[in-house]
């Protein structure tokens, strides 16, 4: 079996006085797709962000690639991809100017890939107009280019499904399916109705956490 890239340790985090998660331990493998799940509040943002290495509101231990996460953050950080629930799009910013921006630092790419990670998603013709003049689902379409042009092994993916329409869900559906059949790990929440085979879920309730092994 393949060794874990992410494993959690009894994570345990605490906003306001209120217990999110506790003993939560989990690891992520190579080629599989999980799905974090829970109500409102239930704390999967924040397991997201923690995840990623945005939030410091945890206790517990992290490890990449077998790895203390602290002592390895650069390498972990490179090898990372977090889409967050908002699309984090510039509005005065087109598409393409955005996409240039989401992959700054990290593997240079010509703009005619990107150009075509954009026709891909739907956006072929509005490569050059500021965002602030597109739909929020178009908005959001912007930041999924940017899967289409990611090699990061893991993927932390927060509400992607937001704002899209049910051929661009589908389209997710596929892209992560086919990211795990490459050897990617796909780490993801929603409250949309999303099949994608295989998936694990880790289960965020209130005193007690369910995870597929
Ligand atoms: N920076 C913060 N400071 C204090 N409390 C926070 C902070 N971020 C989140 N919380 C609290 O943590 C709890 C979990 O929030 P989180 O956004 O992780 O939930 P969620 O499961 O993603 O919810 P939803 O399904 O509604 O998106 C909420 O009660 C929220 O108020």
């Amino acid at each position: 079996m393949s060794e874990p890239l992410l494993q959690a340790i009894n994570l345990q985090c605490e906003r306001d006085k209120r217990e999110l998660f506790r003993d939560l331990s989990f690891s992520i493998l190579p080629a599989t797709v999980t799905r974090v799940e829970g109500a409102n509040g239930s704390g999967k943002t924040t397991l997201l962000r923690i995840l990623a290495g945005l939030s410091d509101a945890w206790a517990g231990h992290l490890l990449w690639c077998g790895e203390p996460r602290s002592r390895v953050r650069e390498s972990f950080l490179r090898n990372v991809l977090y889409l967050g629930h908002r699309p984090g799009i510039k509005p005065l910013l087109s598409p393409l100017e955005n996409l240039r921006a989401l992959m700054a630092g990290r593997r240079p790419m010509g703009d005619k890939v990107l150009t075509q990670a954009l026709a891909r998603t739907g956006l072929e013709g509005y490569e050059q107009v500021p965002c602030r003049h597109l739909s929020a689902g178009q908005q959001r379409r912007v930041a999924l280019a940017r899967l289409l042009v990611a090699d990061e092994p893991l993927w932390l993916l927060d509400e992607v499904f937001t704002a899209i329409d049910a051929s661009g869900v589908a389209a997710i559906e596929n892209l992560l399916q086919e990211r795990a059949a490459e050897g990617g790990a796909v780490v993801f929440t929603t409250h949309h109705n999303v099949q994608i085979a295989g998936t694990k879920r880790l289960v965020l309730t209130p005193g007690a956490v369910g995870y597929d092994d």
